[in-house]
């Protein structure tokens, strides 16, 4: 194996190891990422930028020897704001704009010794889980070129998935963070919205509280995530965003858990692959000694009128008016013909749908999820929750016609709980087969069979979740669901009946 070959192989903990040992120094290590990251863009279309100060930053990187992630190569998504470096999120008027000032999280990673060096790609405005925008273009599949990346992190799960990054940054209002990580087979993680700083975090809306943004960290295994998290949560954090909380990163142990699982939600699309990989993981967690136990979702279809209310409050008005003076992405054509509507003929349109799609009819009612949400939890005994993500990767420009397949991410943005994805699986011929079943429920499932047709071989993942602030917990859940897939594959003879996901073999 040649040098770089080893370098490109190694886990985050490995290559944080390697450096602070002398073993690698953090020269060959960017040069080789770098180059890596080059060939990869070449092929994917994920990045936007190598960050040229990278190169001024590693000639003065021994200072940092004691941070925890010394001489580590970082990529960040494109609204993560950096000091002289314009933050577009693809929208022309946000060009020629550059930051004052790095955004809290770069600061303090630069202080713990990794090295920002390429920013990522996105969706137009953010508010899609395509990955495309009149700027910088198309992102494409690592693992099938035909497919969107997914989005809105969607230049890091590309970057990442094919080897180019080792560690990333996303930010995840609605799965932003999460739904790529499942269709290019990384691990993805929304936190606690607060448990993270936001402070430089570009949304293209201000202000709204109602569904929360947080960055993430998204890489090839979990515990790549959780030495992310280590990294970030620190006292330098709560000094220049005190906003949040002095809550010291618990590394913990991990014992039996309670979990509840469910495999598809009420009135929103689910692909039989993504309730395969549920059902599949179910049986290991099962054998494993934890408890499972049947959940459902509280008041799923309230959740989802609170979403688009609540993200989109006055219409998709903000949301237009940002894309003044751009082309329009293929990508959000859906959405924006939708938002274009004019309110009185959406009232007319709510009143005609509402005998045969009443969720999408429906008046805002006051609700309280997220009390009657843990008050479930709390019922159950639950630990965690096992779910599905949205998946597998689609055919381009079809996410902005499926927007009702977010509530199985953006739910999580809502009640604030943190929740994460693992790949555990891969498109069978079955699955394929079984898309058949799509044609039976309605317009959107006749939407998703076109989006996934001609999956067989892509990713599927599942999604893990925990109360809010139960950060760690959450990390330790999605660690033996990763775990537990590792071993069934080895026991059943490596990927022979092509069930188990071989989570390292596309790297
Ligand atoms: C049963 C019908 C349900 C419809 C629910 C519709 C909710 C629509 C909400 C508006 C669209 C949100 C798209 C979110 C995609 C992910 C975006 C994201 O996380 N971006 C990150 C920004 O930092």
């Amino acid at each position: 194996m040649t040098n770089a070959l080893y370098i490109l192989s190694l886990s985050l903990s490995e290559l944080t190891k390697q450096l602070q040992e002398s073993a690698l120094s953090p020269e060959e290590v960017f040069y080789t990422y770098l180059e890596k990251t080059l060939d990869v863009h070449q092929k994917l279309n994920c990045c936007t930028e190598i960050i040229l100060d990278s190169f001024e930053q590693l000639k003065t990187i021994g200072s940092c020897k004691r941070g925890i992630l010394y001489g580590v190569p970082l990529s960040l998504k494109e609204n993560l704001l950096l000091k002289n470096h314009d933050s577009s999120c693809g929208v022309v008027k946000y060009l020629n704009q550059p930051a004052d000032d790095d955004c809290v999280l770069v600061k303090v990673l630069k202080e713990q010794g990794a090295i920002p060096f390429v920013r990522t790609n996105f969706p137009q405005a953010l508010l899609n889980y395509d990955c495309s925008n009149p700027i910088y273009g198309q992102t494409l599949n690592p693992h099938n070129l035909q497919k969107t990346a997914g989005g809105s992190s969607g230049g890091e799960a590309a970057l990442i998935g094919a080897g180019g990054s080792v560690i990333g940054i996303g930010t995840d209002i609605g799965g932003s963070a999460r739904i790529p990580a499942s269709f290019c087979a990384i691990c993805g993680f929304k936190p606690t919205a607060g448990r993270l700083s936001s402070k430089g975090c570009k949304s293209i809306f201000r202000g709204q509280k109602t569904v929360l943004s947080t960055p993430g960290p998204m890489a090839r295994d979990v515990d790549s995530l959780a030495l992310f998290m280590k990294a970030e949560i620190c006292e330098q954090m709560v000094f220049l965003d005190p906003t949040t909380p002095l809550l010291p990163f618990d590394e913990g142990s991990r014992n039996s858990l309670r979990i509840g699982y469910f495999d598809c939600i009420e009135q929103t699309p689910t692909s039989p692959s993504m309730t395969r990989g549920v059902q599949e993981v179910k049986a290991l967690l099962e054998q494993a000694g934890h408890t499972l136990v049947p959940f459902t979702p509280v008041r799923i279809l309230d959740m989802a009128e609170l979403m688009s209310k609540g993200a989109l409050a006055d219409g998709g008005a903000t949301f237009l008016q940002q894309l003044e003076g751009s082309p329009v992405d293929p990508v959000l054509h859906a959405q924006v013909a939708m938002y274009r509507l004019p309110i009185c003929l959406r009232k007319v349109l709510a009143f005609i749908l509402k005998p045969f799609w009443p969720s999408g009819a429906r008046l805002l009612r006051s609700s309280d999820c997220v009390n009657d949400t843990i008050a479930q939890w709390r019922r159950l005994n639950l630990d965690v929750v096992l779910c599905p993500i949205i998946g597998p990767a689609f055919n381009f420009c079809y996410c902005g016609k499926l927007m009702s397949m977010v509530p199985h991410s953006m739910t999580y943005n809502l009640l604030n709980f943190c929740a994460g994805v693992v790949p555990v699986s891969t498109v069978t011929e079955e699955d394929e087969r079984n898309l058949c079943h799509l044609d039976k429920g309605g317009w959107f499932n006749r939407v998703l069979k076109k989006a996934i047709t001609g999956g067989v071989g892509l990713p599927v993942a599942v999604q893990c979740v925990a109360l809010p602030w139960h950060d760690e917990l959450c990390l330790r859940f999605m660690k033996e669901v990763e775990e537990l897939v590792k071993k069934a594959r080895k026991d059943e003879g490596a990927n022979a009946n092509g069930k188990v996901y071989l989570i390292y073999d596309f790297h």
